[in-house]
Order: C-alpha cells, then structure tokens, then sequence
C-alpha cells in the first residue's frame, strides 16, 4: 500500500477511535452519531506553509464559538496511563525524584512499547515520527545559529535532554523496554512529543496529550486576543506546559491569551474560536507568546512574521546594571526599533557620568534626553548593531542565497542517490554533507533522514537569518532618527 493511502486509513480510523471516546466538534446540544468526530465544525487538512497537518473550518465559524471537547477519559496524562498499567504504576514509585516530565515521557515510551495492543494506538501513530526543537539539533546545526545566546540555548537544550534520559534509564530498564525505546533517539522523541504537543491541566505540571486538540497549528497572539471578550465570555484559559512561563507577569499574559482550556464543570478540554473563520481557513491556536528561538526550542519552528520577536544584543557589562531593568527586556523589536527598556539604557549610557543623576527621572519617562544624547544613543545603537553583524561568519544576503539554494535542492532531489550535482554546492552545504556523513563513495543518497536533516539545518539559517534582518532593521532605524534631527536643526 502507498505510504500516503496508509497515512489516510490510519486517520480515519483514529477519528473513528476519537468519536467512541467522545472527542466531538458539534454543538454540544447536537446527538450525532458519527464514525469521525470531526466534520461539523472542523476537519484535517494540510497547510504545507503554516505547520503541515492542521485542523480547517468545515463551516463559517465565528469568534468565541466552541469548536473541539475532548472529554477527560480521552487525555492521555501519566495518571490515566498509569491506571491501566499496574506495573508502570508500581515502577515509577520507586523512583520518586524523577520530574513529572520525565515520567510522562516513560509512560508514553512504555505505552509506544505495546505496539498495537496499547489502546491509544490508533492515536500514537498520528505522532510525528521525530522533532526539529533545539534539543534535536545536532553539534552543526547548533554552530548555524551563529548567535552565542542561541547557541548557548541549544546546547542547555541537548544536555537537559540527555541528563533527564541518563536519570530516568534505570526505571526504563525495569520496565523492560524494547532496545530501541531505550535510547536517547527514543527519549527526544518522547521529549519532543510533550514539549510540542501537551496542553496543560491543573492536576499534572506535565500537563496531557490531547487528540484531535493536539492538530492545532500556532498562531502568534495578534490583536483579536488582546481584547477583553475572552474574560468576559467567562472561558477558561489554559498555559502551554514547557516551563517557559517563569513570571508573574508571563502567566498573567499567558491567561488572558490562549484559547483553550481543561473545564472542570464539563469534565472536558475545550477549544474555542479566537476570530471568526471562514469555511475551509485554517483554524489555529495560540499556545502562548514566543519567541523565534523560544519557538525553536519548544515547537521546533519559527514564524517569518513574528509580533513577539525579539532580538537581544550584547551591551557593554556595566549597561546591564545601569538602569533597573531586567535583561530580558533589553532587546530589538521585529521593525529594529530598541525596546523602551533598551532605547532608555542606551540614552542615559549617552549622558556623560557626572550628570546621570539629573537626568533619571527623564530617562524613565521614555522622553528624549536631548537631540544631542538622541544622536549619540542611535549612533551607538547602529554602531553596536554593524559590529555583531561584521564579525559573523556570513551575511543576512548569503543566508538568504544559502536558503534558496537549499529549497531548490531538495526540490530537485527529491529522493535518491545523487552522483552530480547540477551546479557547485555553497561551502557550507559541503561541510554540512560532510559532517552528517551523507556522502559514500562520492554518492550522496537523498534519504528521508538526510532529508530531515537538512530541513532543521535550513530552521538554524533561517534563525540567524531573521536576527540579521533585525540589526539591519535597527540600522536603518537608528539612522533615521539621526537624519531628521540633522535635517530639523539644519531647519532651524
Ligand atoms: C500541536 S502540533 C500541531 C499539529 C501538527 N502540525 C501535527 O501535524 O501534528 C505542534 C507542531 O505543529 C507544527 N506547527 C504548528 N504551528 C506551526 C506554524 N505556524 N508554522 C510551522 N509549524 C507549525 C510544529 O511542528 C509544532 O511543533
């Protein structure tokens, strides 16, 4: 059978499996029988540039409008797989450090480990068969980042994932797993799956896996969410469950901003509709507000058009004390312009020491300083900004080349051995082919490994790409504020 006709039985028979649970997309008045439990209000369908398989309106649906319940029984949680398996639940006691993430991430590989007499097999294998989040990013994939923040992050990322791994093997062992879910392959895979795709439940900080709910595709938090119908319409808010959210202030926005949530007087996850939708649109969630890198570690993609971006450039040591503010609001917006935080840390640095103390006040007032200290903050700004792109290995233009060249590449070899190229290949793809062992013998073979391989190799390009276009971005910017205030006082 074709891979894709496989692909299509095995989705009809998990909406098949997902109605008998009781997951539902019709009213909750409604009493249709059905042998998919979906159709009424939604269906699955592909959306190649916005996350691939994803969840469509089958109708006009409007804003706040209940489209998905997935009642209690039907989430998956280490509690309700732990219920039907005794000797899980008896193992993972004996190992009382383990995190709930970890133990979420064996109980779903013990589950995967049944094989076809696990009863959530119809739904694992609606699971990707591997992730692309920073954890799964190989050594030279992480150098692409380029950025040292973000190469930092990725590699916190891989080693988190191997020390939870090397911590939770012995339980692993006592449950007797196949030798292929005892390895760290298997282990990011499990990660992957709980980073990407849990929702989060007031009973478990691992939170659950949520057929159907789980086919949402992301949508930034944009402005029909920063209203406050949400509250008002009295819906429960639910916080994606990745340990992103460390503030106050972070759960506070996190509430007001998704749209789905586990209610308790209904026993069920419920999903509702953030903006009107016309019929055949992609309906997508927001499962909190991220950055590209954030994106990256968590989800394992990134938005081109990100409202939530952030590009953060190191300042000098002493700036980072200088004002009150915490580093994390020090960055570059998506248009280049300095954060309030940032654009008031490089005014006041502007000021000359001995006269700091007169001007505080007005620094945190957001007001300029004087057009003086405005042209020598933007000229720092700009200053700073050519230097960090000077000394980076390669341009946002060559990134950008480097891209192309790659989406045409695998476009052409789709799969195969290839033995010629049709034209020299960038430095970099050479190295790239070179440290992943893709050639043998002067044939390079397109595999659908090697495939994968250089799709989360182009999301580390495209990462350092976009972080160039803000500094570029913030250039331009800097040296228009300093143009109209030359070109005021030549006025005046
Ligand atoms: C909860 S799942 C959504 C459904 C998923 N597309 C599937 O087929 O199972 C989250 C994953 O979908 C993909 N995704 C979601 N939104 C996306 C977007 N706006 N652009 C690209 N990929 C997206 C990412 O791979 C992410 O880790």
């Amino acid at each position: 059978m074709e891979e894709a006709e496989a692909e299509s039985l095995n989705l009809k028979s998990f909406l098949k499996w997902a109605a008998e649970l009781g997951i539902s997309d019709s009213p909750p008045t409604s009493t249709i029988q059905s042998d998919s439990c979906l159709g009424q209000s939604l269906f699955v369908s592909n959306f190649p540039e916005a996350g691939g398989r994803g969840l469509a309106a089958a109708r006009d649906v409007r804003k706040g409008e209940l489209i998905l319940s997935v009642p209690k029984g039907a989430l998956m949680t280490s509690q309700s797989l732990m219920m039907n398996d005794e000797a899980l639940s008896i193992a993972v006691k004996k190992h009382p450090s383990l995190s709930s993430t970890q133990i979420l991430a064996v109980a779903l590989l013990n589950e995967v480990n049944k094989g076809k007499s696990s009863r959530w097999w119809p739904y694992l294998k609606q699971f990707p068969r591997s992730y692309d989040t920073l954890a799964d990013f190989g050594k030279f994939e992480i150098q692409s980042l380029q950025i040292d923040d973000a190469i930092w992050a990725a590699q916190k990322a891989s080693q988190k994932a191997e020390e939870e791994w090397n911590e939770a093997t012995a339980l692993m062992h006592e449950l007797k797993l196949k030798p292929q879910f005892l390895t760290l392959k298997a282990w990011l895979w499990a990660s992957g799956s709980i980073s990407s795709r849990t929702m989060h439940i007031p009973w478990d900080e691992a939170g659950c896996l949520c057929p159907v709910g789980d086919f949402f595709n992301y949508a930034a938090p944009g402005e029909e969410t920063s209203d406050s119908e949400d509250q008002a319409a009295g819906k429960a808010s639910s916080l994606p469950e990745d340990g992103m959210l460390k503030s106050e202030t972070e759960l506070a926005a996190a509430h007001r901003l998704i749209d789905a949530g586990y209610e308790k007087d209904v026993s069920s996850y419920c999903f509702y509709a953030r903006r009107d939708y016309r019929k055949g649109d992609q309906v997508l969630l927001c499962y909190g507000t991220y950055t590209n890198l954030e994106l990256l570690q968590h989800y394992g993609f990134l938005l081109m058009e990100n409202p939530n971006e952030k590009a953060f450039i190191p300042l000098e040591p002493d700036m980072y004390s200088l004002c009150s503010w915490e580093n994390e609001l020090l960055y570059l917006q998506p248009d280049g312009k300095p954060s309030f935080a940032l654009l008031s840390t490089v005014r006041f640095c502007a000021v000359p020491k001995t006269s700091r103390r007169s001007v505080v006040h007005l620094v945190y007032s957001g007001n300029r300083l004087s057009t003086e200290n405005e042209v020598v903050a933007m000229r720092w700004l700009a200053k700073k900004c050519r230097t960090i792109l000077d000394i980076l290995p390669t341009t946002a233009e060559e990134d950008g080349n480097l891209l192309s060249f790659l989406g045409e590449f695998l476009d052409i070899h789709q799969s195969g051995e290839i033995k010629e190229m049709s034209s020299p290949l960038p430095t970099e793809l050479c190295a790239f082919i070179k440290s992943k062992n893709l050639v043998s013998e002067g044939i390079f073979a397109m595999s659908r490994v090697a495939r994968r391989s250089i799709e989360r190799w182009k999301l580390a390009i495209l990462w350092r790409h976009l972080y160039k276009r803000i500094l570029w971005n913030c250039i331009v910017h800097c040296t228009e504020v300093i143009n109209d205030i030359v070109s005021r006082d030549s006025i005046q």
